[in-house]
């Protein structure tokens, strides 16, 4: 048998290139990428020389992906590979001179502006259907209003608060840290007991937060606030509640808004960067700020035996809710490290597809 070239037409898209391979009944088609970017062909089938072998190979002007897409038909065989990078050629082949079996395929001919305007339609295409199944959800707007009252009070909730303290610090200077807790804590009982919806939301699947960072970050604060200020009288007054508290509402003043916007798809560059940038010097001083609540309510806990556990006369009086805590400050640095990667990842999640649209 000789071994003879088929007649072989391309055409490309940005990202593709397409070889129509004229063969009829084509059999024992084998097709490789070599790894200097060269496309072998090999086949038996009926060609311009009749029954045959044939072959031909072709170096690529350009790195292609390894995966080739063939598919052999009574007429021809057609094959599809993907340019590694989005960008025209301005021919197939590495050599300039163009090899004599090579045609281009008018069939699916396009210069780089009809293209480009084909690329254009595929995406507007894709974006109408993406937006109609978007708003095939019959509930969609139900939860948007719901998202949008959710976030709009608890924006208020902590506007109160946030003002409020400045303005008494700005008045009482030092002296407005002791009395925080008498201003502003049922405020904050309100604020934090709306926010176990928080972890409800994921759960309904209304938002896309990942369940576990809500729950540390709603759990962990309701502790602080309930457990530790709210049970014990002798925390009240002390001025790391002011410290808690400022550092609480300082970041949701910006979240709450951020998230309002996002309910009416709209967004303001700064708001958003505040909302993922400002939780970087805010959680960790939050945290420190919490864990010196915690341990100043050690010895009180200790002493007025609060919450503590009976246990039988032979182990002694009861086993103080202290020893809890303690536990519980080894979990609050376990929740700072999970909450502040979370929100590392959201950050770089938010600008990498941000830059990615920008392209
Ligand atoms: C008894 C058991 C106890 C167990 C716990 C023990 C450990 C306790 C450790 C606790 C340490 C806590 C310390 C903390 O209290 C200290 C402080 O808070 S200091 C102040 C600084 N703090 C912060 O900056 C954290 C603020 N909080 C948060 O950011 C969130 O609560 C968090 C869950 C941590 C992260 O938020 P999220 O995952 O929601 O990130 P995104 O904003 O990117 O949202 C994801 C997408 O969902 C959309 N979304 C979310 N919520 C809403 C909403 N309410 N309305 C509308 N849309 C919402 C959002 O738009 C995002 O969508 P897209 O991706 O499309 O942009």
């Amino acid at each position: 048998m000789q071994i003879l070239t088929p007649h072989v037409y391309w055409a490309q898209r940005h990202g593709e290139i397409f070889l129509r391979v004229e063969l009829s009944d084509a059999t024992n088609v084998d097709i490789r990428l070599m790894e200097d970017n060269t496309l072998q062909f090999r086949a038996q089938g009926h060609g311009a020389k009749g029954d045959n072998q044939y072959e031909f190979s072709l170096e690529f002007l350009e790195p292609v992906k390894p995966e080739i897409h063939q598919k052999s038909t009574q007429r021809q065989v057609d094959i599809k590979i993907k340019k590694r990078e989005e960008r025209w050629w301005q021919r197939l082949t590495l050599r300039e001179k163009k090899p004599v079996f090579l045609g281009p395929d008018f069939d699916r001919w396009l210069d780089e502006s009809d293209a480009e305007m084909e690329l254009q339609a595929k995406e507007k295409i894709n974006k109408i259907s993406v937006e109609s199944r978007v708003r095939k959800d019959p509930y969609l707007g139900l939860k948007k209003g719901y998202l949008f009252m959710y976030n709009l009070v608890q924006f208020l909730g902590f506007s109160w608060i946030f003002v409020n303290m400045t303005v008494r610090l700005f008045i009482l200077g030092q002296d407005s840290f002791y009395d925080t807790f008498h201003t502003a804590a049922d405020m904050m009982y309100f604020c934090q007991m709306m926010a176990v919806l928080e972890v409800i939301n994921p759960l309904l699947g209304l938002v896309k937060t990942k369940f576990f960072p809500a729950m540390i970050q709603v759990a962990g604060r309701n502790v602080i606030l309930f457990v530790i200020f709210g049970s014990l009288e002798e925390m009240q007054n002390k001025a790391v509640v002011f410290f808690v508290f400022y550092l609480w509402s300082t970041i949701e003043i910006f979240r709450y808004p951020f998230y309002m916007l996002a309910c009416i798809d709209t967004e303001w560059k700064l708001l958003t960067w505040l909302r993922y940038s400002l939780w970087i010097p805010l959680y960790p001083l939050g945290v420190v700020a919490e864990a010196v609540a915690v341990i100043q309510s050690l010895p009180i806990f200790d002493e007025t035996r609060l919450f503590s556990i009976p246990l039988p006369s032979v182990l002694g009086r009861s086993l103080s809710f202290s020893y809890t805590l303690q536990l519980y400050l080894v979990l609050m640095f376990l929740g700072l490290f999970i909450n502040f990667r979370h929100l590392y990842k959201q950050r770089r999640r938010r600008y990498r597809s941000r830059k990615k649209k920008v392209q």
